[in-house]
């Protein structure tokens, strides 16, 4: 059930980019919070990016949504993060071939200290945050570091899209449906060190550990989940777009009204849970209570899982420390 009232504000930062337009037409038609809730869109853009934003306004208005209220484009933080009550920080530089995304570090996590301090400034008080733009999980680091009013766990980074891969992956894999798998999660960064794990996973109720062997999880199944970005890059020539898109509809759908499944993955800033460094902001199993996020509890892990885990988690460790040597936290 939806925790709003109605109508909802959300500001939607690079929606003159691909990502933007291919999920404005989705938050207007009542996907992103559900089909009873009227929505007032901000949208930021810098000035180079404005006129594609004001074309998808226009678009916008010719699509008739009768959940949009109003559409509003602008290139000040102050007036997009005003009252507003969800924000997807998109806007960003995408990687390209040959590209990790934490060489994005620097080019991409000067533009969210100043949103963190706007939202902090400007945002309602039940402000939630989603992290898309890379490297996601250190920029909604950078972001929560600049809002000391916001409790943290309501900044957030994007992992659905790797849960949302892991789940197509062993679907495939297994010939049924996607619906049918339930337990999988994502650990770490949204990185190719991320670890998807399935030991708790299941497919129509029979453990996946069963049904698939040690050595395609480990040579296949892992590598391919992890290196997906890469791979799509590679094959379309740009970073994905649609499969994001949908991935951010789905976390902050299950945000509000709660996911369908156990658990599903979510990068937070940890509170200590399963050794992760308190305050890194890192994926973990979790579920939607009455709108918030809590970290699944809990779950045995194996040494390979620990092992896996410190890898992705050392990563973070040492993005949080280029970041903290660039001056932006
Ligand atoms: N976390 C994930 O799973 C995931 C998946 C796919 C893409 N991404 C990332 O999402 C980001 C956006 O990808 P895209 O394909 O939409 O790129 P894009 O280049 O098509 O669009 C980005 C838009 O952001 C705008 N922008 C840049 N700086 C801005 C700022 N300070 N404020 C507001 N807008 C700003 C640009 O003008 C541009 O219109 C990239 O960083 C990409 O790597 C993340
Ligand atoms: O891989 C990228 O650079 C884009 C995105 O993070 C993805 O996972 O597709």
């Amino acid at each position: 059930m939806s925790t709003f009232s109605s109508p909802v504000t959300v500001t939607l930062t690079g929606a003159g980019g691909q990502i933007g337009y291919a999920l404005l037409f989705r938050i207007a038609s009542g996907q992103l919070l559900g089909p009873d809730v009227p929505v007032r869109l901000q949208l930021l853009e810098i000035p180079a990016g404005i006129a594609g934003a004001e074309g998808a306004a226009l678009e916008l208005e010719d699509g008739a949504f009768p959940l949009l209220d109003s559409v509003e484009v602008t290139d000040r933080a102050a007036r997009a993060f005003n009252g507003t009550q969800m924000a997807l920080l998109v806007g960003s530089r995408p990687r390209g071939p040959g590209m990790e995304r934490a060489d994005l570090l620097a080019a991409n996590g000067a533009i969210f200290g100043p949103q963190g301090a706007a939202i902090n400034e400007h945002a309602a008080s039940d402000i939630r945050v989603v992290v898309v733009g890379n490297p996601a999980n250190t920029n909604a680091l950078i972001a929560q570091s600049h809002a000391p009013d916001v409790p943290r766990e309501r900044f957030t980074a994007l992992t659905r899209l790797d849960h949302n891969r892991a789940l197509g992956q062993l679907a495939a894999r297994l010939t049924v449906p996607v619906r049918d798998i339930d337990g999988v999660t994502i650990w770490g960064n949204h990185s190719a060190s991320q670890y998807p794990d399935v030991s708790h996973a299941t497919a129509g109720g029979t453990p996946v550990r069963d049904l698939v062997d040690e050595e395609w999880l480990t040579r296949e199944f892992i590598p391919r989940v992890a290196n997906r970005g890469a791979e799509i890059i590679e094959v379309r020539g740009s970073s994905s777009v649609g499969s994001a898109a949908s991935a951010t509809i789905d976390h902050v759908h299950d945000w509000v009204n709660g996911q369908r499944s156990r658990w599903t993955s979510v990068a937070l800033p940890s509170d200590g849970s399963y050794g992760v460094p308190d305050g890194l902001v890192s994926s973990f199993p979790a579920e939607s209570v009455d709108g918030q996020w809590r970290i699944v509890q809990g779950l045995e892990l194996d040494e390979f899982s620990k092992s896996r885990i410190a890898a992705s988690v050392a990563e973070l460790a040492t993005e949080r420390e280029q970041v903290q040597g660039l001056g932006l936290l």
